[in-house]
Order: C-alpha cells, then sequence, then structure tokens
C-alpha cells in the first residue's frame, strides 16, 4: 500500500486535475461524500445528532462545505465554523463556500474572545464534531485563535472525525506542529500520508479509514511512488508456498554466528526465530566451551564446535571451516550476542571478504563496521543492516535526534550509499532499499522493547532469505511478522513482562493468523 507525503499528494491531484481532466470539485465532492458516510456512522445510534464542522481556509475546508452541503440534505442539523474570513477562501472550496451559504447553513466565522466562548458554549450540546480545518496544506506551528479553537476541540471530550489529517499533524512526518486535534477517526482520502502513521501523528489519527475519492489508479502507477506500507497482504505474497513433496533442504539452510560468554542467549533466540519462521535447516558455530549449553537449548539446530581464540568468542582460528558452511548455506546472520572484539572484526572481515551469500549483519557486527568503517568497503553479497538509531549513529556520525526526525531518509541513504538493504528499527521500523525502495512497518507494540527483542527479527530476516525470499522482501516481511507475533504476544501477558522468547513462540500463530496456513 503506498504512503506519499504533502508534495507528492499535490502532484498526484495536479495529474488527476490535469492530465486526466477529472475536475478538482468532482474530487472535493468525492471526499465530502466519503466523510458523510462515516458521520452517518458515527451518528445512527445518537439521539442528538448535531453536528459541529470546523472548516480552515484551504481545500480541507472545503472538504468540509461539502460535508454540511449532504449533511442538511439528510435533515442533520449541521453547524459551520470557518476560521477565517470568508472572503479569502478560493477556488473549489469557495465554490462550495457559495453554495451553503445560498443553502442557507448556519455558519459562524470564529473571531475573538466572545465567540471562543460561544464556540465551546454550541460545541457542548453537539454530538460529533467535524474537523476540516488543515489537511495537506499545513505550512507552520499553529498559533492565535486556531490554536485556542483546536485546544477547546480536544477539551470538549466529543467524538471527532478529522477529514485527512487531524488538524495539526505534519502530512509529512507526523510531527505536531503546536499543536493537533485528537481524533476519535480519520478519513485519510486517496492515499495514506506519512503524518498519518508516523509517531506521534499516529496516535492522533484514532481509528483511520482509508477511502477511494477517484483519483486514477494510472495516475498514481505513473508516479511510481516509492514509500509502502507492509501489509498483510504483502506477506502473504512473498511467504513461500509450502508444497507436499517438499523436505527439509527445500526450505534453506540457515548459518547464525552468534552468542559468547553472557549472552547465549541471543543466538538462542534468533536461531529460534529462524527455524520458527520456516528455515529448512540450521548450524551456528560454538566457541568450544559453550557448546554444552547450546547443544541443551537449541534442540532442532545443529551447533558445530570451533576451537576459541579467547574463551567463548568464536574467532577466526577454523575460518575454513566457517567459509565451507558459509558457501553451503542460503543465508547468514552475523551478530546478536557476538560481543565486541577484535576477533569479531577479524571474522567479520573474513566474512565479507569470502561470501557473496545473503548476509543480515546486526548487533555486534554492526558495532564491528562502525568501528572499522572500512569494513564497509567489503560487503560485496546482498546484505541486510538492522541498526536502531543508536547503533545507525555511530555507522553515520549523525546525531541520534536528527536521525529520529528523518529516519526514511537517513535509512534511504545509508542503503543507496552501500548498496545494502537497511531495517531501521523503532516504533515505525523503517526497511529501506539500495534503489530508494521504503517500507514502512506498523505492526508491534511497546512491549516489544525488551532485551533480544533484535535477536529475533534478525533470526526471522535469516529464516525467510533461507527460504528463498530476496533480502529486500524478506526483511520487510520480517519486520511485520516480528510485530505481529509480539502484537499476539501481548494479547497473552501484557505490555510490561513480555519476553523476546514470548515472541518467539508466537512467531508460527502469527505467520498462520496472516498467510492462513
Ligand atoms: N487528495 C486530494 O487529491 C484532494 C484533497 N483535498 C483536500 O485538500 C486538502 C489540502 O488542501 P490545501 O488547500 O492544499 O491545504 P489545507 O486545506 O490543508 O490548508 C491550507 C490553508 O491553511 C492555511 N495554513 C496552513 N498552515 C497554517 C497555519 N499553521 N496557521 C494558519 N493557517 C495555515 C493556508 O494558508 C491555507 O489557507 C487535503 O488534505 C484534502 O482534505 C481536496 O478536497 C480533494 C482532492
Ligand atoms: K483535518
Amino acid at each position: 500500500m503506498k504512503v506519499v507525503n504533502s508534495e507528492q499528494i499535490k502532484q498526484l491531484d495536479r495529474i488527476a486535475i490535469d492530465e486526466f481532466l477529472i475536475p478538482g470539485i468532482v474530487l472535493m465532492e468525492n471526499a465530502g461524500l466519503a466523510v458523510v458516510d462515516e458521520v452517518l456512522k458515527s451518528i445512527k445510534d445518537k439521539e442528538n445528532k448535531e453536528v459541529i464542522i470546523v472548516c480552515g481556509m484551504g481545500n480541507n475546508g472545503g472538504d468540509g462545505f461539502v460535508v454540511a452541503r449532504h449533511l442538511l440534505n439528510k435533515g442533520i442539523p449541521v453547524k459551520v465554523f470557518i476560521t477565517g474570513n470568508p472572503a479569502d477562501i478560493s477556488g473549489d472550496a469557495r465554490k462550495n463556500y457559495n453554495i451553503i451559504h445560498k443553502l442557507n447553513v448556519d455558519i459562524h466565522i470564529l473571531v475573538g474572545v466572545n465567540n471562543l466562548k460561544k464556540f465551546s458554549e454550541i460545541i457542548k450540546s453537539s454530538s460529533l464534531i467535524v474537523d476540516a480545518i488543515f489537511g495537506t496544506g499545513l505550512k507552520r506551528e499553529v498559533d492565535g485563535l486556531i490554536k485556542e479553537v483546536i485546544h477547546i476541540i480536544n477539551n470538549s471530550k466529543k467524538e471527532v472525525i478529522a477529514i485527512d489529517l487531524p488538524s495539526g499533524i505534519c502530512a509529512d512526518d507526523g510531527s505536531v506542529c503546536g499543536i493537533a486535534v485528537r481524533a476519535t477517526k480519520t478519513v485519510v482520502l486517496a492515499l495514506l500520508k506519512l503524518g498519518n502513521i508516523n509517531y506521534p501523528g499516529a496516535d492522533y489519527v484514532g481509528e483511520m479509514i482509508l477511502k477511494d475519492i477517484g483519483i486514477p489508479n494510472k495516475a498514481v502507477e505513473d508516479m511510481s511512488l516509492n514509500i509502502n506500507l507492509i501489509t498483510n497482504n504483502m506477506v502473504k505474497e512473498y511467504m513461500p508456498v509450502r508444497k507436499r513433496d517438499t523436505h527439509k533442504g527445500t526450505y534453506g539452510k540457515a548459518y547464525i554466528v552468534a552468542g559468547s560468554t553472557g549472552m547465549t542467549g541471543a543466538a538462542i533466540l534468533s536461531c529460534e526465530a529462524a527455524l520458527r519462521s520456516g528455515a529448512g535447516l540450521l548450524k551456528i558455530p560454538v566457541p568450544q566451551s559453550l557448546n554444552t549449553i547450546m547443544e541443551t537449548r537449541l534442540t532442532e539446530a545443529i551447533t558445530v564446535p570451533l576451537p576459541e581464540f579467547r574463551k567463548g568468542v568464536v574467532g577466526i582460528s577454523d575460518i575454513e571451516k566457517i567459509i565451507k558452511t558459509m558457501e553451503e548455506s542460503d543465508a547468514i546472520a552475523v551478530g546478536p550476542g557476538s560481543g565486541r572484539s577484535r576477533e569479531l572484526e577479524e571474522l567479520l572481515r573474513n566474512m565479507l571478504e569470502h561470501t557473496s551469500k545473503p548476509i543480515v549483519l546486526d548487533a555486534d557486527a554492526l558495532n564491528a563496521l562502525a568501528d572499522r568503517k572500512e569494513l564497509l568497503e567489503l560487503i560485496r553479497s546482498k546484505a541486510v543492516m538492522t541498526p536502531h538509531e543508536g547503533e545507525m549513529a555511530r555507522l553515520t556520525g549523525l546525531e541520534i535526534d536528527y536521525i529520529n526526525n528523518n529516519r526514511i531518509e537517513v535509512a534511504s541513504e545509508f542503503a543507496k550509499k552501500w548498496n545494502v538493504v537497511v531495517v531501521l528499527k523503532g516504533a515505525r521500523t523503517v526497511v529501506a532499499g539500495p534503489k530508494g525502495e521504503i517500507y514502512i512497518n506498523t505492526t508491534g507494540n511497546p512491549g516489544m522493547a525488551t532485551a533480544g527483542s533484535g535477536d529475533v527479527l534478525t533470526g526471522i530476516i535469516t529464516g525467510l532469505i533461507a527460504q528463498g525470499i530476496k533480502p529486500l522482501n524478506a526483511a520487510a516481511v520480517a519486520v511485520y511478522i516480528h510485530g505481529a507475533s509480539g502484537d499476539l504476544a501481548a494479547q497473552k501477558v501484557g505490555e510490561y513482562g513480555l519476553l523476546a522468547s514470548d515472541i518467539v513462540k508466537e512467531i508460527p500463530f502469527a505467520i498462520k493468523e496472516i498467510v492462513g496456513r
């Protein structure tokens, strides 16, 4: 499912109007009607049906005027409040304003303190508020009178249906521009905006309903939009169908280089997650002294004990064996719980130099790359890197705040620069491909911010690549499954006590729920 920013939706609007000759006022009519549907659903069982529509000076306000006209026609009492002088309204919004003016709709102009008092009184006796102040055209901090208006709407505790975006949320990044309407429901028009799904905006939208307003699919296709929301359907499409006459070899061999003294748990979580995601076979090199622990915990994996240079750390002393296993594998991962050491840096250098197999680089492998940037030049296989913002900061030298405010750009630039897939983890994990492809994930919950959660994700990505899914798609599908598994776990144990191992246990159920098998 495509996601756009304000510039892209503006361009799409222009293509629909100028190239496909769909009059803008038709789109506005469709937008208004889509909102009317939702308003009617909401007030259906209410005795008091009075609807307040608060309109701004742009096309979002124009949509609001259309809503007013249709509600009036259906006998619903409506009151329209306008946040400025109607003389300043132009274009299609102006036409729709003129119509409701002719129809003698009860229109109020919001100016001055006394007027605001009246506004809050009238709101009190209403049933529902439609927020049509700003949509994708919001430009700057909301202040003055409109800030007061939004404050009154939020304090009213009334049901609020926002048109396109809750007013005050920036369409491009979901930031709050001074203040924003807290909506019960947001009717999103034509395509999702980044502001609808990125935090904090996502916390303001309430229930999100995406409505078609008649922009031709062809116009959307012509734009070759690069930002996608990961959906159930995408996961269904990419998860391999398991045929009857297959064997474990069909589903790939994964090789996970992980764990060291004190951090065997990370390795176990990654390995179990890879197997729970469907990988056919899994091997893990184990420092000799840790072999008993690993064998005891990992029933289904094959552990390969290796001589250790330093106690509890896999080094390069048996690099030939490691290279051979890499060559026999379909997917490799390195880093979870590996520990920071010179041995790991050397091991990683050797691994990168000797393999062209897809490789997932996580945790301590990312630290090694951050400490020795020249190793990044060695990546010639299809690599997936899974940093959180702290690791991304170390890899790029950028400030964490900057990364958090520019997650898509940062992930995408890095992916393009190093020709890798980047999974920038967080509340809305961003998966970026080397050709500018972007996937955003919306599954998951705060309970998943717990030790080992990332190790599970690495295992899922590796397990999916092993089954033949291309690294970019595997990463996108994996973050979705990871989040969905976390959501199932949270349903059972809540968010506080959720452990990474709870996520692993839910992987098969999440896949079954999404894929249907
Ligand atoms: N998707 C589509 O193709 C369609 C969308 N429609 C609706 O149109 C809005 C976008 O309309 P636009 O006129 O570009 O912008 P807005 O109405 O969101 O706001 C612009 C309006 O507000 C003023 N303004 C901006 N920021 C501030 C501020 N901080 N304080 C005060 N005033 C501000 C600005 O000067 C303008 O006057 C989209 O979201 C949909 O709802 C169409 O109806 C159908 C086609
Ligand atoms: K709005």
